[in-house]
């Protein structure tokens, strides 16, 4: 059969785009592989892997074999339980254990340490306190937001103080440019050499993300779920990925006195043949910069290594809260196949030493995990109802690090 050119030139086309998709296979790595699984909705994720630190007896022997438990060297409670929560009486809350992972010098997981009602406080201050400026947030780029904050804005709409019609609530666009500067945050971490982030370089022009054209104007209710995320202490640039060394904020009293009582209870943490244990002493720590992560259910965040900072000695501390989520976490690369593990409201994951330097994401928030008493209409804690109501699509993550 003769083909027309036109016939020809399609087949040609045809085959380029399959080489090309071939060719892409190059970036089919194990941890996106894993990436993978986690995210398909349909058929659903193979968990059989997820290492359940509330369930370790049941998972599989070759995830069983890969944790270590371990002491900390301070029970959250005994000593932070105006940090943590204090118990109800019968109340019992296992404070002092912490777990390792035998690939994974560095990386540390501590069990929901918090009462609910501490927890409940963090996620308030995340709300209410923390969207509120100068702290930026993923909305400042594109949205005027208004002086009170989003967050009581939204408040007073819940509340039917103000009619979402009303001008007050009218939050204005900024102005779009040329510049093509634009949020970075959720674009793939594809460069996976370390970057080093020199003094020289440091206060080099960082322009800020330019407003999309396409975003629209919403009423307080929608604009909030569209939160992603806020950065507290030295503000982030997220395209240059690097920090503002001339845009620091005060860090909040509170988040740093839980994460310096994790500083000091994983002090001396390793293995059980010393042969990876960390050491950093609580009085170099300093928590500098923070990033408030807000998930709803369908969101996740790609693979990455975080390096920016200048002093990658001291560890990266991290806090869950809300709605659960499948961690994975590998090696330097992507050709490391991950661990996945659960994380679930109140637990604490920690990268020090070499993990600090290792590839991990969130692929997966999980439907339908919600503590109970997080969930809202609760009669004893009317006032809890709208972040119980914001909370029933939601995950927050508070991660700390120390730059210098
Ligand atoms: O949400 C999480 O648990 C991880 C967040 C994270 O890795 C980051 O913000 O760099
Ligand atoms: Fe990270």
């Amino acid at each position: 059969m003769i083909k027309s050119r036109r016939q020809q030139k399609l087949e040609q086309k045809q085959l380029q785009s399959r080489l090309n998709k071939s060719s892409s296979f190059a970036t089919k790595t194990p941890f996106r592989d894993a990436e993978r699984n986690f995210k398909s909705r349909l058929p659903p994720p193979d968990f059989s892997s997820v290492i359940d630190f509330y369930n370790l007896e049941n998972c599989i022997d070759e995830i069983k074999n890969k944790v270590i438990e371990v002491e900390l060297a301070v029970d959250l409670g005994e000593e932070c339980e105006n940090l943590f929560g204090k118990c109800k009486d019968g109340e019992y809350i296992e404070r002092k254990k912490a777990y390792l992972f035998k690939d994974l010098p560095g990386f540390i997981f501590i069990r929901n340490p918090f009462t609910p009602d501490a927890q409940k406080n963090v996620i308030k201050r995340c709300l209410k306190d923390f969207t509120k400026h100068p702290n930026i947030s993923n909305l400042d780029t594109h949205y005027i937001l208004p002086k009170q904050g989003l967050w009581e804005l939204y408040e007073k709409v819940f509340n039917n103080i103000l009619d979402e019609n009303d001008k007050e609530c009218f939050i204005p666009l900024k102005a779009t440019s040329t510049n093509k500067n634009s949020d970075m945050r959720y674009t793939d971490d594809d460069d996976e050499s370390p970057k080093s982030t020199k003094l020289t370089t440091i206060n080099k022009d960082k322009p800020d993300p330019s407003p999309s054209p396409t975003v629209s104007i919403l009423p307080p209710s929608q604009l909030i779920r569209k939160l992603r995320w806020i950065t507290l202490g030295y503000q982030y640039h997220w395209s240059t990925k690097s920090y503002h060394f001339d845009r620091r904020f005060q860090f909040p009293q509170d988040i740093n006195d839980l994460t310096t009582a994790v500083v000091k209870a994983i002090d001396g943490l390793g293995y059980p043949d010393d042969s990876f244990v960390h050491k950093y002493d609580v009085k170099k720590w300093k928590p500098e910069a923070g990033v408030v992560n807000y998930y709803q259910l369908k969101d996740n965040l790609m693979a990455h290594v975080d390096r920016s900072e200048i002093n990658m000695d001291a560890p990266l501390i991290s806090f869950s809260f809300g709605h659960s989520c499948i961690f994975l976490i590998g090696g330097t690369t992507r050709e490391t196949a991950p661990l996945a593990l659960y994380l679930r409201s109140g637990d604490i994951s920690i990268m020090c030493g070499p993990s600090r330097g290792c590839f991990h994401g969130v692929p997966r928030i999980l439907e339908e995990t919600l503590p109970t008493y997080l969930a809202p209409n609760n009669v004893e804690d009317p006032e809890w109802d709208i972040y119980g109501d914001f909370m029933s699509t939601t995950r927050i993550n508070v991660n700390v690090r120390q730059v210098f």
